[in-house]
């Protein structure tokens, strides 16, 4: 008998009637079919399709469990599809990031997007689910919940998994380095968190008033802590550097924060210890501090009496309670702030198992009296670095003359290299001194501004020393005449 061959019409017709048979029996099967039939007969297509299924999918999601921080993994991949394959998407996503005028592009829910890595094609669609399809609450709508799939054909699961998603994760961090805006973190009383804006400070160690052996230490070595992650482990040491700053008011501590930061890249945490209720709220902020950041606590002598607290709570161990009192003669005396945190929980908060979490943080205090902060808190180890910033040397103030006024040498620079050495002025006076009050004011008024600034600071030097000279003989000579009269006293 001889075959006939089927035509492509007829070809199509039978197809076209073998799937309607299916569609109807199925439609039967779901209409009178008991439920645990249904599910068994749904389960079995499924697990059909899935074997007969040459493409396999990754889903990579922003939120997963109660995790509440968003998955870098997938800020990466959005990162790299906004750059990589957003142009070959049809529906794109702008949105303006926050401390930013430009507007970002990414790829829309629900939309395919084709790449190709080593000949190989691979699909990524992003998609979302939850809010709109069980709201927690009127109020409280469950948040959406984004995610990106990738598919691919099974032959290339190896290339996939062991070298494109690696490529994809390198890229995406790459961008989203160059467009991250460094934060600012602040740590509020009410809401006993951080909140954030962007970082914007323009010092830089080159505007930084100080000797240059002094800043080209502190340079080395900030670089290479960055650089001794290894070293770090190697030695069973957390990653993490403390810095103690210390010197008068104006010197330089706050400006020398922001060059670090700037220099390394990292996001500042202010912490105002005053606002933090007790030790568990300070081991709290530390842990939600991210890796690549300073953390900051200013004036820690100000903050919180860490003076003599040791030997107080030998006396009282009961009373925990730090309250925020100072003799600091400069700085306004803090009110009491009812702040719990005791000196034993800012030493954890330094170096105790949690201060660990994260890697990569500086630790950075500053004060105005480092002697009489507890030496437990500034011992080498906890502060490892100690840095003093002084009053302004000649060295200091070309460099505030080459930031204010342009200036690398002037004649006048003689007089005042002269005055300098004689008096003690802070960088912040001598820059004030230096600050055009008009954008036309001559350099040469500016720095006889200073001269003048640096004369009368070196008269007012030599009137205390002449009044406490004089109060020093009052002194001897009222104990020269106690002594007198303590031996005519005497029996003989
Ligand atoms: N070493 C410096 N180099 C450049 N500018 C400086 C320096 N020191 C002070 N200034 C200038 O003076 C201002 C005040 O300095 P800064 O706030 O850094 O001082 P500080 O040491 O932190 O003082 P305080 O102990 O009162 O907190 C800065 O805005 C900066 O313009
Ligand atoms: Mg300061």
């Amino acid at each position: 008998m001889k075959m006939r061959s089927m035509t492509m019409v007829e070809m199509w017709a039978s197809l076209g009637s073998t799937m309607a048979s299916f569609m109807f029996v199925w439609a039967i099967i779901q209409r009178y079919c008991p439920p645990e039939l249904r599910r068994y007969l749904e389960k079995s297509t499924n697990r059909l399709t899935t074997f007969f299924n040459p493409y396999i999918q990754i889903s990579i999601h922003e939120f997963t469990g109660s995790n509440l921080k968003p998955h870098k993994a997938y800020g990466r991949v959005e990162a790299y599809l906004s750059v990589n394959s957003s142009k070959s998407a049809k529906k794109l996503k702008a949105e303006m990031v926050k401390g930013s005028s430009k507007l970002v592009l990414s790829i829309d829910d629900h939309e395919k997007v084709t790449d190709e890595f080593r000949g190989v094609k691979v699909w990524w669609v992003s998609g979302k689910v939850g809010s709109s399809a069980r709201p927690m609450s009127m109020y409280h709508p469950e948040p959406e919940k984004r995610y990106y799939r990738l598919t691919f054909h099974k032959k290339h699961r190896e290339t996939v998994t062991e070298s494109y998603l690696e490529h994809v994760m390198q890229i995406g961090k790459e961008i989203r380095g160059r467009s991250r805006r460094r934060k600012l973190y602040t740590n509020s009383q009410k809401h006993s968190m951080w909140s954030h804006i962007v970082f914007k400070h323009p010092a830089t160690f080159d505007t930084l008033a100080m000797e240059s052996e002094k800043k080209q230490d502190v340079i080395e070595d900030l670089l290479a802590f960055t650089q001794s992650k290894d070293m770090y482990a190697r030695i069973g040491k957390a990653w993490k550097r403390g810095y103690l700053l210390y010197g008068p008011p104006g010197t330089g501590k706050s400006t020398m924060i922001a060059a670090m930061a700037n220099l390394l890249d990292y996001d500042v945490y202010d912490l105002e210890l005053t606002s933090v209720r007790d030790n568990t709220e300070l081991k709290r902020l530390l842990i939600e501090t991210t890796s690549k950041s300073i953390i900051v606590i200013e004036d820690i002598d100000c903050s919180l009496d860490l003076t003599g607290q040791r030997k107080k709570q030998e006396k009282s161990p009961e009373d925990e309670s730090i309250k925020g009192k100072t003799e600091t003669p400069h700085k306004e005396k803090k009110e009491e702030s009812g702040s719990k945190v005791t000196l034993s929980g800012l030493l954890n908060f330094i170096d105790g198992l949690w201060s660990a979490c994260g890697g990569e943080k500086i630790i950075v205090f500053t004060t105005n009296y480092v002697e009489k902060l507890d030496p437990a808190l500034t011992r080498r180890g906890r502060m490892d670095k100690h840095v003093e910033l002084s009053y302004c040397s000649f060295e200091g103030f070309k460099v505030l003359a080459k930031n204010y006024l342009e200036l690398e040498a002037h004649p006048m620079f003689q007089s005042i290299h002269r005055l300098i050495e004689e008096t003690k002025i802070t960088p912040a006076d001598v820059a004030e001194n230096l600050m055009r009050k008009s954008p036309r004011e001559e350099a040469e008024k500016c720095l006889s501004n200073l001269i003048r600034a640096l004369q009368e600071a070196k008269e007012a030097a030599a009137k205390k020393k002449g009044e406490e000279e004089s109060d020093d003989i009052e002194q001897a000579n009222e104990d020269a005449q106690r002594k007198d009269k303590q031996e005519s006293d005497k029996p003989i």
